[in-house]
């Protein structure tokens, strides 16, 4: 069958026994190609395996349900117009078909009769009405699927975003919140889907036609027609050569292929300065590219599809055409045979026929051939849509007064065997342990913790790093669960308030903080979301971080959007075309905003602008808790300097916890430090009682001072 050296079966079947391997494999031309093994049999109807058709039937009833609930109207129509595409093409043939016979009879008797007047008129506008009706369906039917996929992908768009936001941490490292999923994608695939319905009860009608003119003198041409019909459908499986058409996968294989491409790799931007400095270009230009370049010529190049279809002969192709013309020859045999028995109307409607039917079925089976991915595509919404969080969600809320600052809770607190965090006040028992789900270390991120927090207080986290300074912090945003021991908020489990309460009363700044594709003012605003048209108390935020000389460095001010998403784009076809990128190019680069990013992506000024927007929300009445975590590590030591100062003073008798490596001015302050050492706290005390102790502590603060020294 294939006929070019290099392209050759890989894995002959052994012996007589036919040894069912998952896939078919090829090498053609450079590539290794792997060809689902039920994709390369012989023969075989299209891929009605009805096996995953049940098992996806919980799921079609649930889409469709969901399809509907979006505009049961539009639903409807949708419905109503398949129908119709369904019946029409065996009606309009009906209808010509009668249609023609009375010409037909009213030619050959050379006058018409009443009846057949009336007959004729009747048959000329039941035609007419059918045509002129699809074509109403056809207008219609063109603004309603538009209508209705906006509308879909819409609320499915929404719905995901949702289940996107509601996943907590641990969630949406799943593999599964991976998946890529298009809503778009997602309409079409269930309006494919109604397609088939379609194409099956079109099918069935066109047969029942052809049975009806079956009924005729002309049965064997008939039959033979139908027969015709679906022969090249059979010569397709026979020898279907269209990878295109199949699930494969190609690798690379060809060692030359691939030293070329990573010799034409090595001109990239990355590379630049070492090829450059190196000089390096006649090395690879004159050595080695043309080396490979040499072994590379005698295997043909290109994409594994047209590689393929030049391995193939002609004849599969050249038979499959005669076979479309085959009822139209057929017949004109029959009338070269035995003239007096064609009736030229009833020939040209059963080739009509024929013809209808072996398009309808050639339809039918190219949906049924892509229905797995449809079907994928559809497993792939609803498996993102259920992944639900991990955590279970508490019920009690957590709502102290305005102002309080955790008041409520200031009495003083037991250390019990549970282990109590007070944002009020926080408590955490010996046993407190936790490691991160599907961590490789065999080490606990933290191990036997226990310390209590009175409402008020500034607590200092030092230690080296991966000691479990942020971990305490994420358990304490409920981030993360205990894998023991529990954390306690003024007297209750953590895991016993909502989650949402926990959030609107706390206020964090961290090195994974990242500015949002959104207006400098609204990245800084949208930390007190109620505020976030609030310029005055923005710029009093922007003031608080240092950030105002940064805003004003952009000519748009506040208005600046930072990480902007991608304006412009350029089609596939597009980028051959010198003058069109060009023009692309100069879109990119007028994007003054792009510009931004790059200032801001990186270093002080994007600390800044994130510190903003924490004060933002400090400014917040409603804030009891404020975590800090490493903010300041690309600040100069001024900058440092002022946000630490200022964030001490924004507190405003809260709750805050301070991690830190540069805690020299901090700790100072602190009515409490924790210095942690492999997971544990080690040590607990104010900076004066942790000198004295002189430990971890102290000889952590001294290798700083004498940095000054
Ligand atoms: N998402 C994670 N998955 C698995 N392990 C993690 C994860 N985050 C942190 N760890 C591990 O948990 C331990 C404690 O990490 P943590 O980030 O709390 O330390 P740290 O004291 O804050 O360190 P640093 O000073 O470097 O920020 C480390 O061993 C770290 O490798």
């Amino acid at each position: 069958m294939l006929n070019f050296p290099w392209a050759r079966r890989i894995l002959p079947r052994t012996g007589t026994q036919k040894e069912r391997t998952p896939f078919l494999e090829r090498r053609i031309g450079v590539w290794r190609v792997l060809i689902a093994a039920d994709e390369s049999s012989s023969f075989r109807l299209p891929n009605l395996h009805w096996g995953p058709v049940s098992t996806y039937i919980p799921l079609l009833t649930r889409a469709y349900k969901d399809l509907y609930s979006v505009s049961p109207k539009l639903f409807w129509l949708l419905v109503v117009k398949n129908l119709w595409y369904a019946i029409e093409d065996s009606l309009s043939l009906y209808f010509s078909n009668r249609l023609l016979l009375l010409i037909q009879r009213s030619v050959l008797e050379g006058k018409i009769h009443t009846s057949l007047d009336k007959d004729l008129c009747i048959a000329i506008i039941a035609r007419a009405s059918c045509s002129a009706f699809s074509g109403f369906v056809q207008w219609t039917s063109n603004g309603v699927k538009d209508q209705y996929r906006v509308l879909v992908s819409y609320r499915f768009q929404e719905w995901l975003l949702r289940a996107n936001l509601a996943r907590d941490i641990e969630a949406s490292q799943d593999n599964e919140a991976g998946l890529t999923v298009n809503p778009n994608q997602m309409f079409y695939s269930l309006l494919r889907l109604l397609d088939l319905g379609k194409q099956i009860i079109s099918s069935l009608l066109q047969l029942r036609l052809l049975l009806h003119l079956l009924g005729s003198e002309f049965a064997s041409a008939g039959l033979a027609s139908i027969v015709i019909c679906f022969l090249p459908m059979i010569l397709e499986n026979m020898w279907g050569n269209k990878p295109w058409s199949k699930a494969y996968v190609k690798q690379a294989v060809n060692d030359d292929y691939l030293r070329q491409q990573a010799l034409t790799s090595l001109t990239k931007h990355t590379y630049k300065a070492e090829v450059m400095g190196g000089n390096l270009s006649g090395y690879l230009l004159n050595g080695q590219y043309q080396k490979v370049h040499d072994a590379l010529s005698h295997i043909p190049n290109g994409e594994v599809e047209d590689l393929w279809k030049r391995s193939t002969t002609a004849l599969p192709s050249m038979f499959s055409n005669l076979c479309n013309d085959g009822p139209m020859l057929y017949i004109g045999l029959l009338a070269l045979m035995n003239p007096s028995q064609v009736s030229v109307v009833q020939l040209a409607m059963l080739e009509q026929a024929a013809t209808r039917l072996r398009y309808t079925f050639t339809f039918a089976k190219h949906i049924i051939n892509f229905y797995p991915t449809e079907l994928a595509n559809l497993n792939n919404f609803y498996r993102l849509l259920d992944l639900k969080s991990k955590m279970k969600d508490g019920c009690m809320p957590y709502s102290p007064a305005a102002g309080s600052f955790g008041s409520l809770v200031r009495s003083s607190v037991r250390i019990s065997s549970l282990c109590a965090v007070a944002l009020l006040h926080i408590f955490i028992d010996r046993n407190v342990s936790f490691n991160y789900p599907g961590a490789k270390s065999e080490r606990d991120a933290l191990k036997d913790v226990s310390f209590s927090i009175k409402a008020g207080q500034l607590v200092v986290i030092v230690g080296a790093n991966g000691s479990g300074k942020s971990t305490i912090l994420k358990l304490l945003t409920r981030y993360y669960d205990t894998t023991s021991g529990t954390v306690l908020i003024d007297g209750n489990p953590i895991q016993d308030y909502r989650i949402a309460d926990l959030r609107s009363v706390t206020a964090s700044l961290t090195q994974e903080h990242t500015l949002f594709p959104l207006s400098m003012s609204e990245n800084i605003g949208i930390g007190s979301p109620s505020s976030v048209t609030n310029l005055d108390k923005i710029a009093r935020a922007a003031k608080l971080a240092g950030a105002q000389d940064v805003i004003e460095n952009f000519t748009e001010g506040y208005d600046t959007v930072l990480e902007p998403v991608k304006t412009a784009q350029i089609s596939r076809t597009g980028r051959g075309n010198e003058v069109l990128k060009k023009e692309y190019e100069k879109m990119e680069k007028n994007n003054k905003r792009v510009w931004c990013v790059s200032f801001a992506r990186m270093g002080g000024e994007k600390q800044r602008l994130v510190a903003s927007r924490t004060f933002m929300r400090m400014l917040s009445e409603d804030i009891k808790f404020v975590i800090v975590d490493e903010p300041s590590s690309a600040l100069d030591p001024g900058g440092e300097y002022e946000l630490f100062k200022q964030l001490r003073e924004a507190r405003k008798g809260r709750t805050m916890i301070f991690v830190t490596h540069r805690f020299a001015h901090l700790t100072k302050f602190a009515d409490l430090i924790l210095c942690m050492k492999g997971g544990s706290v080690i040590e607990m005390g104010t900076h004066q009682e942790l000198l004295n102790h002189q430990g971890e502590y102290a000889h952590l603060y001294n290798v700083q001072a004498q940095a000054f020294t």
